[in-house]
């Protein structure tokens, strides 16, 4: 049979006089269904569907009940009108309903979108039954509902049910009940009311309140805290989790409806909260962030700005994408930092497809002629040979071996010069893989590999060749952005470090380049060293050692950073710097 005589056979069966009267019988039963409830008949056909029918409005009784008559077993004592459901578990809500099966009749009506009984179970909890009903969980009845109806995409049910729990049960309002309620709305693209919980409900700690000493480990001072301050501490974490979880999803929201600026406010919220969140001493996995879903909504916008989606916007607008970064993914990654890390492969290979999309070999240069033209920032690894120079341009672009790597030292024998972002001039180019020019993009950068100093198998005349090299570079090389001294982190600086240190403090002018200190192979002072649990350490003699050099030689400043090219400890940290020489 094909399809045309199939969709025929289907049709002819659709219009049988048994299958029509059938059709007929059901519509006819539903009517009759529905004229039998008139009240949520009502209900649903009002244009607000939380709009109070009359007849139930006039029969509302005074539930104003003294304290001392609450009743409870939790049930429903003072309610007058019977409300029908289609559940066949809980066929109605009435005096004898508890709250166990208002929360079924919830669940089901929202797995099954059935907004009938949503209305119904708001009426009956919002409006009708006495306050002793569910007394200390009404709350988060409501707040189960707001989500059920914001499930089911009825805002007005939700708000109501939102601003009753508000006003009437503070004091029992949950943060993971808040955090629901936020993440409801913000998939229903009412931000602002999201934004207005998260302010209320999920609200930073009040200053003073809890006392969040970074520098006492929990375990120890644990047993000195009274009760009390524990439990307050685990209340603020907590409150902390959902917040950032739900400022979390209104990013999401926003990069995902493709509203770059409302998401670039809301990330950089995300960004100022790091610093609370790790003074609470908060892990990653606690936190449980969405991170690769936030990198890939950035990256989504990215692409539709290079599309020229938002290209006619004017300059004047404050939303105008001059006041954009040069990549969405950045302001996401600034946040990713400011949090707790949690080196996870899967988001780094979604920031580095974001962040990386092309890499060229442009040339290797030997003297400060031989450099491309400065037309973008630039930024230049540089130290002792062997140290994983290679390896750590390989690790940060995702490449395998965009940069060659050896275990005989001394491999790089010039500057070479990677581009990073070029555009590619022909589409046929991109296909046929990443050794064709092209021209600049908004966030194209260079990165520089440079020989290692200190090997002894090169030549003299060739090591004074390229430290002369270096410092003339240091000096006039004015699109270099960052420096990277990479330093082994079981060894510790050696006195050429010492020398290259000197250089920089004398020659480097700080204002226009970052210096930073890397750390490699962090994982080699590790046994059985793995990416998740024991990335890499660096022991506290080779820490006071290289501090001391620094301040030896002026650059006491520059940042530092642990890394390791096999587990992938720092990458993001490392990009933190990076991303300067994209920036320019
Ligand atoms: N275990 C471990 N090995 C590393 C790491 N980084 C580099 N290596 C190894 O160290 C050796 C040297 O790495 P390269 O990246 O070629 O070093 P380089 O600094 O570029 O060396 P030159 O080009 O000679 O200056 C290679 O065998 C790498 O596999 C690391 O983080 N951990
Ligand atoms: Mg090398």
């Amino acid at each position: 049979m094909n399809i045309h005589t199939c969709k025929r056979s289907q049709k002819s069966k659709s219009d049988h006089p048994e299958a029509v009267l059938k059709r007929q019988r059901l519509a006819n039963s539903q009517q009759s269904r529905r004229k039998h409830n008139f009240a949520s008949r009502q209900y649903l056909t009002s244009t607000d569907p939380y709009t109070i029918p009359i007849d139930r409005a006039n029969t509302q009784l005074n539930t104003n009940i003294h304290p001392n008559n609450i009743n409870l077993q939790g049930t429903a004592t003072t309610i007058p009108t019977v409300h029908e459901l289609h559940s066949e578990n809980v066929k109605r809500l009435d005096a004898n309903t508890t709250a166990d099966e208002v929360v079924r009749a919830i669940k089901r009506a929202q797995n099954l979108h059935d907004l009938h009984d949503v209305a119904e179970i708001a009426h009956f909890l919002v409006e009708e039954v006495d306050p002793s009903f569910a007394y200390g969980y009404r709350g988060s009845l409501l707040s189960r509902l707001a989500v059920a109806a914001l499930h089911l995409n009825n805002i007005p049910i939700a708000t109501r049910c939102i601003t009753e729990r508000r006003i009437h049960h503070r004091s029992s309002m949950l943060p993971l009940e808040s955090s629901a309620i936020v993440r409801g709305l913000t998939r229903c693209h009412c931000v602002t009311e999201a934004w207005e919980v998260l302010e209320d409900e999920l609200s930073l700690p009040l200053h003073g309140w809890v006392d969040f000493d970074s520098t006492a480990t929990f375990n120890e001072d644990q047993q000195h805290l009274d009760e009390e301050a524990t439990r307050r501490r685990l209340e603020v974490k907590e409150r902390l989790i959902h917040r950032a979880r739900g400022i979390g999803s209104i990013v999401s929201r926003h990069l995902y409806q493709e509203e770059p600026t409302a998401a670039l406010a809301a990330v950089d919220k995300l960004r100022t909260m790091g610093q609370i969140v790790n003074e609470a001493g908060l892990t990653p996995s606690e936190l449980d962030m969405p991170w690769e879903k936030l990198v890939r909504g950035a990256a989504m916008c990215e692409s539709q700005r290079r599309n020229g989606v938002w290209d006619s916007i004017p300059e004047t607008s404050p939303e105008s994408p001059s006041t954009w970064p040069c990549n969405f993914v950045y302001p996401v990654l600034d946040a990713m930092i400011a949090f707790p890390s949690d080196n996870n492969d899967r988001t780094f290979e979604a920031l580095c497809n974001a962040l990386v999309r092309r890499t060229v070999f442009v040339t290797g240069a030997v003297d400060l002629k031989g450099c491309p033209s400065p037309d973008r920032g630039e930024c230049a690894f540089i130290g002792r040979s062997n140290v994983g120079k290679s390896s750590l341009v390989n690790m940060l672009t995702n490449r395998k071996s965009l940069a060659f790597t050896s275990k005989t030292p001394g491999k790089t024998q010039q500057f070479n010069y990677f581009a990073v972002n070029d555009k590619p001039e022909l589409e046929r180019q991109i296909r046929y893989g990443d050794d064709v020019g092209g021209s600049k993009d908004r966030d194209s950068f260079y990165i520089v590999d440079l020989p290692g100093f200190g090997f002894a198998k090169v030549p003299q005349k060739q090591r004074q060749q390229w430290s002369d090299f270096m410092e003339e570079y240091f000096a006039k090389r004015k699109n270099l952005k960052v420096v990277f001294h990479l330093i082994d982190a079981r060894h510790g600086p050696t006195e050429e470090d010492g020398r290259i240190m000197q250089k920089v403090g004398n020659l480097l002018d700080s204002n226009k380049t970052t210096y930073v200190v890397i750390l490699t192979k962090a994982d080699k002072n590790v046994k059985g060293a793995d990416s998740e649990k024991n990335p890499g350490k660096v022991s506290n003699k080779v820490w006071e050692k290289l501090l001391e050099t620094m301040k030896a030689n002026k650059v006491g400043y520059a940042p530092i950073v642990l890394t390791s090219a096999n587990t992938r400890l720092g990458r993001d940290e490392v990009w933190k710097y990076l991303r300067l020489a994209a920036e320019v």
